[in-house]
């Protein structure tokens, strides 16, 4: 598999400088290893790529460092439409950055352990965001079947979810990034969506970066593919070009594999006090550093 990694520093593909560019990114959350090292992406303008690994291999991370949330390393690292993602905050206001991940709450806060609602109406949730061109907010409302009459704090899980995708939407973005937002949402939604989604790449150039674990409906949707493990870039390769599935039958069965010889590798390794530290790590110089392979012993 390691011939197929990219890692390659190019910026151009037919042309065009790429949207999102990740170079030499370093990053570990706070006491941990570090989880991603000498880390390279680069994706294009209309690319709708996906993201993919096992459960903890990064996705989420890297989706909220290009989303401009963890600041790491200087402003040449981590590149949005040619801006830093963190330091550039006008990405996100100006809404050409656009993030969508985690999930929307019943609860808006809470008071000690006593969970507080508020009762805010679809309508004005989304009707509360100003300078919206009306034709586009009327077409993401009808494509997301969302009744504006509905009270938050009583709808059901995809409900609410539509109103979230919805919100984040509103903005014609140029760069959306997507942490399993469909996971709620019925066939029905789900598909007009990644339809919507496509239409804005196509059309307008738009770049989609989409974490997930369902790849129904997917092979013909993406154009990229990116798949992590334990923070390492394994394979980022335009979908037509992945050898695998020229002779599978779906995206599913090629990914389930490569997730299933991961965890063959892993058992595979010899447990010595020097493998639990093998990534050069500033905490990783002791056999009693807390790390992600000594959980298994513990
Ligand atoms: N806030 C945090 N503090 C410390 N460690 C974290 C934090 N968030 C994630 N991690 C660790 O970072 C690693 C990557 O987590 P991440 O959420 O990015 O994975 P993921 O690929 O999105 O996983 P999943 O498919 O389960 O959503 C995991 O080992 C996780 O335990």
């Amino acid at each position: 598999m390691a011939d197929k990694v990219s890692r390659s520093g190019e910026e151009e593909e037919n042309g065009k400088s790429s949207s999102i560019s990740v170079s030499g990114m370093q990053f570990g959350y706070d006491g941990q290893p570090p989880l991603f090292v000498e880390f390279n992406l680069n994706i294009f303008p209309g690319s709708r790529c996906l993201l993919v690994g096992a459960n903890g291999s990064g996705k989420t991370t890297l989706l909220r460092i290009l989303a401009g949330k963890h600041m790491v390393g200087g402003r040449d690292v981590v590149r949005v439409l040619n801006h830093s993602a963190f330091h550039d905050t006008q990405l996100v206001c100006g809404g050409d950055l656009a993030y969508l991940g985690g999930s929307w709450s019943k609860t808006i806060g809470s008071a000690g352990e006593v969970p507080l609602q508020g009762d805010f109406s679809a309508e004005h949730m989304i009707f509360g965001v100003e300078g919206i061109n009306p034709i586009r907010r009327e077409k993401l409302i009808e494509l997301l079947d969302i009744d504006l009459q509905w009270r938050m704090h009583k709808v059901s899980d995809g409900q609410r979810r539509r109103v979230q995708i919805c919100m984040g939407l509103l903005y014609p973005f140029q760069v959306l990034l997507l942490d399993e937002v469909t996971v709620d949402l019925d066939v029905v939604a789900r598909m007009d969506l990644l339809d919507f989604f496509r239409e804005e790449c196509e059309q307008r150039g738009a770049t989609i970066v989409y974490a997930t674990h369902i790849f129904d409906g997917l092979e013909t949707w993406a154009t990229h593919l990116a798949y992590i493990q334990d923070g390492e870039l394994r394979r980022s390769e335009k979908l037509s070009e992945v050898d695998e599935l020229k002779s599978s039958t779906n995206l599913l069965s090629v990914v389930e594999s490569w997730l299933r010889s991961e965890t063959k590798q892993e058992k595979k390794k010899p447990i010595t006090a020097s493998s639990l530290n093998q990534k050069t790590s500033p905490f990783g110089s002791s056999p009693f550093t807390s790390s992600r392979h000594m959980a298994y012993y513990r």
